[in-house]
């Protein structure tokens, strides 16, 4: 049985939003303040919205975070944005290796862990997504990939104070498909263990979230579920009262 670990309700906007859309994070924003004594809440809007983002959040609990970071400190990287840019925006957290990155822009397992170094050195939370394909959860390797995707995405002497990881099936992403309770149950649960392997008691205590067609309707079941700590949340982090229904069920 593991100790209860303080949720994170995080939101994902991909590719979506102009500054018109700021109004929505006011919204989520004012919403979750109602929640901040049981649970962190984070939305990460495109690289373009962050220092505008966290103006209109400054004084709630919602925190801000980007999408990606350079896995370089600074330099001749035309277009990239270091994690000391991501920090001095005022954000406080990146997701890193999301399945739209390693599949869509070809990044490894070993881009991904020193994205997570820069990431905890410029002082921000780094959220480290792992997850099988469609392909192979069918062939039965679910756990190797994800074992695989842990030991080379994860930095070595991680804390659970600095990183976080992001569970998300990518077969279930943008599809309205999620995994069975079970099946999530039982892959929170080695996620755990290998992390515990990995980082001894700071794996114990490191949140793993759940990503991937995560709704108002299935977020209750997936709160409940033992090992889950919190939500990566795409599609429905858009509309804020989607995303504080979500919210209100961890
Ligand atoms: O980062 C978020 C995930 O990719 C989940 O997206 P989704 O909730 O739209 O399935």
């Amino acid at each position: 049985m593991s100790e209860k670990i303080r949720p994170l309700i995080a939101g994902n906007w991909k590719m979506n939003g102009l500054s018109a859309s700021l109004s929505e994070i006011a919204l989520i924003a004012e919403g979750a303040d109602a929640h901040s004594q049981r649970l962190d809440t984070l939305i990460c809007p495109s690289a373009t919205l962050l220092v505008a983002a966290g103006a209109r959040t400054a004084g709630t609990s919602l925190a801000i975070g980007a999408q990606d970071c350079s896995s370089e400190t600074h330099g001749a990287y035309t277009g990239d944005v270091s994690a000391a840019m991501v920090a001095d925006s005022g954000a406080r957290a990146v997701i890193v290796g999301h399945s739209e990155r390693r599949q869509g822009r070809g990044e490894t397992s070993a881009d991904v862990k020193r994205k997570a170094e820069r990431a905890v050195e410029a002082g921000l939370q780094a959220i480290i997504c792992i997850g099988e394909t469609e392909e192979e959860m069918l062939k039965g390797a679910t756990q190797d990939v994800l074992l695989r995707q842990l030991q080379g995405s994860v930095p070595a002497r991680s804390k659970s104070s600095s990183v976080v990881i992001a569970y998300e099936p990518v077969w279930a992403i943008g599809t309205g498909r999620t995994p069975s309770i079970d099946n999530i149950a039982g892959l929170h649960a080695f996620i755990r263990t290998s992390l515990i392997d990995l980082l001894g008691e700071e794996g114990r205590r490191m949140r793993i979230l759940y990503g991937g067609s995560v709704k108002p309707d299935n977020a209750t079941e997936i709160a409940g579920i033992e090992d889950v700590n919190g939500a990566l949340v795409g599609g429905a982090s858009l509309k804020a009262s989607d995303f504080l229904a979500i919210v209100k069920s961890f």
